[in-house]
């Protein structure tokens, strides 16, 4: 599995000449473009988006910046030319497909094998990664078996929209909590009694980790569709990343930074995490620091944490200077 930093996967509609034309900008504020061809994309526009895709890997260069395309789902009309058409022009920069409403290891067999099938025949060298979008009960239902499902396995984004319709979920929104998801305090003499929000996601969140890091792969919080409430968004990223995710999606500009922000490890953290590897250079023993505690296991905590704070700094400098590497 390539290390690549993946702080935000950027959704761009490639149907929009517009839109296409930002991606040289693009490239050099976000770690992933990703060539959106599914939902959002309307179905009369399905041939204008790939072959807008098409033409925007052609046109730029993407260096250390993943290039993935979202394809249409596998029992729609539109699957099969998205994959053999996209990897047979411009397999040889494509990084992931990101496949939706994945269902079971079945679905990742057929697309690794159609993979198989078109990088042989274009002689690719650099195998194609697949992506799964959890967002289907069934499919949370069998997360495991899509996370074993093949070595081509990049990871997991939970997709909220979709999976609280197919859950029968009494909502309308794309991510985030709802208020009316909360546990009441009991009540006090006084009779006041606060409601307490909660997490929608959090059981998915948490089973989709589990089975990422099972099988070695990556999780990812997927989309937030608030673009007016920022401090929501932030929110409901920063729990995705304290869960053990490594990125999220970006839909609008004003979501890049606040991805960066948050995937980005708090230089505060990356200051205390050092220390704890600095006081157990060889990771064994138990030590205190500032009051607290450590040892093997903190050790590996604080590991996970510099290890991330030095991949972000091979990418943005600035913030190499702040964690002092
Ligand atoms: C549940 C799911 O499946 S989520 C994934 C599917 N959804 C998507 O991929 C949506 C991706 N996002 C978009 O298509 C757009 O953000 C929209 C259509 C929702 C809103 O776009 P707009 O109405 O243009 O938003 P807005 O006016 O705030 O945009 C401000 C600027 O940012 C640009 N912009 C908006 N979204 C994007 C984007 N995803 N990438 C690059 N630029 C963008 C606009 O073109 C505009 O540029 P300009 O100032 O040069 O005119
Ligand atoms: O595709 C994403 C979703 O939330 O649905
Ligand atoms: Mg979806």
């Amino acid at each position: 599995m390539p290390i690549s930093l993946e702080r935000m996967i950027h959704f761009v509609p490639p149907n929009i000449e517009k839109m296409r034309a930002k991606v040289p900008d693009l490239v050099n504020k976000v770690d992933v473009v990703l060539g959106n061809l599914e939902d959002a994309i309307p179905a009369d526009a399905k041939s204008d988006a790939r072959n807008g895709f098409i033409q925007l890997a052609r046109e730029n260069e993407f260096g250390s910046t993943g290039l993935w395309t979202r394809v249409n789902c596998l029992n729609s009309p539109w699957f099969l030319d998205d994959v053999m058409e996209i990897v047979q022009t411009v397999g040889d920069k494509l990084d992931v497909v990101m496949l939706p409403k994945v269902e079971g290891a079945w679905d990742i067999h057929y697309l690794d094998q159609l993979l198989a099938q078109l990088e042989a025949k274009g002689g690719l060298g650099k195998p194609i990664l697949i992506h799964a979008i959890l967002e289907t009960a069934e499919g949370v239902k069998n997360v495991e078996q899509i996370a074993a499902a093949s070595p081509r396995m990049h990871g997991m984004s939970l997709g909220p929209a979709d999976l609280a319709a197919s859950r029968g979920m009494k909502t309308t929104r794309v991510g985030g909590g709802h208020p009316d998801y909360a546990v009441l305090s009991d009540s006090d003499n006084s009779g006041v009694r606060t409601a307490f929000q909660q997490d929608l996601w959090h059981y998915t969140v948490g089973k989709m980790v589990d089975a990422c890091l099972s099988y070695g792969l990556k999780p990812f919080y997927g989309p937030f569709g608030d673009f007016s409430d920022p401090q929501a968004c932030e929110s409901q990223f920063r729990n995705a990343f304290l869960m053990g995710c490594l990125g999220a999606w970006s839909l609008h500009p004003s979501q890049i930074e606040i991805a960066k922000k948050v995937f980005s490890p708090d230089p505060a953290e990356v200051a205390f995490a050092r220390k704890i590897l600095d006081a157990m250079p060889d990771g064994t023993g138990a030590v205190m620091i500032d009051g607290k505690m450590q040892d093997d296991a903190t050790w590996k905590q604080a590991k996970v944490i510099v290890d991330l704070a030095q991949l972000v700094s091979s990418k943005d400098k600035e913030l190499a200077e702040v964690y002092g590497f």
